[in-house]
């Protein structure tokens, strides 16, 4: 008999139980489907879901470790992260098989009586875990009391409902999933809060092995913002630190004139490192070719370095 490849019936993906996370990997989902792949959700909880400490304290990887054990059990064919959330190191037997378009990147404030940052007295609660949110926003010098703050996006939100909070900051990305940008206060430009590496990104990834669904999901890529996430992350994985650490990147691709006026793209990347108590930030911006975007995070990061950046982000 002939011998043929198994059937694949419906294309599984898994993702974190969260509103957010299974409102990302619908998208996927349903792209699939109407490319003529049909698709379903697998929840699965993770060491993130299952603890309300810092993700400083629990480590890199916490919200991504259980779906790649999933994916590499079989358990499921595809899994949809939040790209911020992955740990840089490579894993060879998997791939990024897709980086959708991206979602706005910035963060964004949500405050008691909608107010900005600027309008925030002296004093005020604001509440983010993130070391990168912490040092830039203390190095604004605006006397803020910078509280701790984990969990859920809804809980989150309902620290500043429930009078618990006058602010927090959170990805405007994933208020955009939620359907919740109506809360916005402000959206930060990236001079006063650059985000963090890949923030507003999704990575979809499958088994390398799996020649099928990785031409399936390529489908789904958007070259631009794969270009832009991998700038982003070589600074991030050249200075040897993870998603805690007080680092932010933003990277985009532009239009610019050569010398004979004619238009041409390139990536431009912007980073800066914080000592976490605010009061100093390194910050630099390099150009360089589209196709080279590891290149070019990484020519920045020596940058940093050399500026003193080492010193900045310590020996986490
Ligand atoms: N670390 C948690 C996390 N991972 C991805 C997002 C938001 C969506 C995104 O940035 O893609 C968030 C929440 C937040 O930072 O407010």
């Amino acid at each position: 008999m002939e011998r043929r490849r198994e059937q694949r019936v419906v294309i599984r993906i898994g993702t974190r139980g969260s509103l957010l996370a299974t409102t990302q990997a619908g998208t996927i989902a349903k792209a699939l489907t109407d490319a003529g792949h049909p698709a379903e959700l697998v929840i699965i909880k993770t060491d993130g879901d299952a603890s309300a400490a810092p993700v400083a304290e629990i480590g890199v990887g916490v919200f991504t470790t259980a779906i790649r054990v999933a994916l590499r059990n079989r358990e499921v064919d595809v899994a949809v992260h939040s790209y911020k959330d992955l740990p840089t190191a490579p894993e060879p037997d998997l791939v990024i098989a897709a980086v959708p378009p991206r979602a706005d990147s910035r963060d964004a404030l949500v405050s008691r009586g909608n107010k900005v940052l600027g309008e925030l007295p002296p004093g005020s609660t604001v509440g983010t875990s993130a070391p990168r949110r912490i040092a830039q926003l203390k190095a604004l010098g605006l006397g803020l009391e910078i509280r701790p703050l984990r969990g859920n996006l809804d809980s989150r939100l309902g620290k500043v409902a429930s009078g618990e909070l006058d602010a927090v900051v959170v990805a405007r990305a994933g208020l955009e999933r939620i359907g919740r940008t109506d809360e916005v206060a402000e959206a930060f430009d990236p001079v006063v809060l650059l985000p963090a590496p890949a923030q507003g990104a999704l990575a979809v990834e499958c088994r390398g092995d799996d020649a099928e669904l990785v031409s399936i999901l390529a489908t789904l890529d958007d070259p631009s913002t794969r270009a832009a996430i991998d700038a982003e992350r070589a600074v991030l994985s050249a200075l040897e630190a993870g998603c805690t650490a007080p680092i932010g990147a933003i990277a985009e691709v532009v239009e610019s004139l050569d010398d004979d006026g004619r238009i041409f793209t390139e990536l431009s990347l912007i980073a800066a490192v914080a000592a976490e108590d605010g009061s100093d930030v390194i910050r630099q911006s390099r150009v360089g070719p589209v196709d080279q975007p590891r290149q070019l995070g990484e020519a920045l990061a020596a940058e940093l370095l050399e500026l003193g950046a080492g010193e900045l982000i310590g020996d986490r």
